[in-house]
């Protein structure tokens, strides 16, 4: 969707016996879009192609792409909502449009060269370390909000089972940047091939379950320090850590009716367990975002730091905790979590088989759609 919404509307090919009368006025008006500064948005942007499409071919004439081809699908949308708009007249409301978006003080200027590839090439999206009797497992996508991707669920199942029988005492997640994590990569489901769809979903359901049970059969003291907001996935697993330590700019949120998606994580369980139905709730069924504050007076977070010693207190602390014996830590463990872990295992697998339903459905697909389509940049 960023690449064919991509502005200037280059890649829209002028079908030129379909001008008559305002045929100069028309490619002013193109000429004139490209050279724009600032990005109409998205919405805008469809309302552009439609115009074009039905100035120069007529009505909508192509069949309906399917719900996961979600560039196209939005672009069908847009035309197809023209209906039976008289070429003449699209072609006019595509001139008036771009003028209304074109201030003169605009007309002369440079192009704003597109935003450039953020990837850094052989970077790792996971970076785990090991010191002080502490293996760290830290989030490192800073520029996507530190987004997990399907790749990056696989390392950290992996890095898991190397941090159970490691020299380390305890485990630690972290996110480097601002963020300690937006959730789940959206992008994950947005470039699946129509016919795939299915089998993709099965396959993300099949690798959530391994994910989650990683966390739910983790043998040793496992630490959240939550540097910053954190979304999602990276919530609900929460109630699956020994010990939570927040920064006070720290944020909570599960968007999972938003997103047309439902609770993963053990959540449906743990959350009711650790703050009460009620207040579990508000968070997972109707996605209220917590402070860092909020979120330790309902019990999902240990203790709040100030954003400018949490790093220091939080560090110091660990590497203290982590000189305990390291098999009494593993025991004390074992006997607060192991009457629960059957049930875990089995909320796991009904949470991941709701969800596979979830990413099928129109609610969801809508969602994702919106996402990567606010997302798109010029
Ligand atoms: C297979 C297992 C599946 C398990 C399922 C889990 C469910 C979940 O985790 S649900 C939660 C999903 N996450 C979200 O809904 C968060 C979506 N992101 C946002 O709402 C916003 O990006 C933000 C509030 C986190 C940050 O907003 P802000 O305005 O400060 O920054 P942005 O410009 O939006 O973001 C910077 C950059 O990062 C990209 N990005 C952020 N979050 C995600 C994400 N979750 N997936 C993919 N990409 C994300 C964002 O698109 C921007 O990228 P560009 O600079 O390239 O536009």
């Amino acid at each position: 969707l960023l690449q064919v919404l991509r502005f200037p509307v280059v890649q829209l090919h002028m079908s030129r016996t379909a001008m008559r009368a305002s045929e100069k006025d028309f490619e002013n008006a193109r000429n004139q879009l490209k050279l724009l500064m600032k990005d109409p948005g998205n919405e805008v942007k469809l309302k552009l192609y439609a115009l074009y499409k039905q100035a120069t071919e007529g009505p909508c004439n192509t069949p309906k792409p399917s719900m996961l081809d979600f560039i196209n699908k939005a672009k069908w949308d847009a035309w197809n909502a023209l209906g039976s708009l008289p070429k003449e007249t699209a072609r006019q409301n595509y001139v008036d449009l771009v003028s209304s978006l074109s201030p003169s003080s605009e007309s002369s200027s440079q192009v704003k060269p597109a935003a450039a590839n953020e990837k850094q090439p052989g970077s790792e999206n996971i970076i785990v370390t090991s010191q002080d009797g502490i293996t760290k497992i830290m989030f490192n996508r800073p520029t996507k909000k530190n987004a997990i991707t399907t790749s990056m669920y696989k390392e950290i199942i992996h890095a898991l089972k190397a941090a159970s029988t490691d020299n380390s005492a305890i485990t630690v997640f972290t996110g480097n940047g601002d963020y300690y994590s937006s959730g789940n990569d959206l992008t994950n489901f947005t470039d699946v091939p129509p016919n795939s769809i299915e089998e993709t979903a099965k396959n993300a359901s099949i690798l959530l379950r391994e994910f989650v049970d990683a966390f739910i059969d983790f043998p040793k003291p496992l630490v959240a320090v939550i540097n910053g907001p954190a979304v999602g996935i990276v919530v609900t697993l929460l109630g699956l850590f020994d010990v939570v330590y927040a920064s006070d700019k720290a944020t909570f949120h599960t968007p999972f009716s938003e997103l047309g998606q439902s609770p993963e994580g053990c959540a449906s369980y743990t959350f009711p367990k650790i703050m009460g139905p009620a207040k579990a709730a508000e968070m997972l069924i109707l996605g209220k975002k917590l402070t860092a504050g909020e979120a330790c007076a309902r019990g999902l977070v240990t203790e709040v730091f100030p954003e400018s010693t949490f790093q220091k207190e939080v560090w110091t602390r660990l590497k203290a905790y982590a000189k305990l014996p390291t098999n009494s830590l593993r025991i004390s463990k074992e006997l607060i979590r192991s009457n629960e872990k059957e049930k875990l295992h089995a909320v796991n697998a009904e949470e991941c088989t709701v969800l596979q339903g979830r990413w099928l459905s129109e609610e969801c697909m809508n969602a994702l759609m919106n996402f990567v389509s606010r997302k798109s940049k010029l």
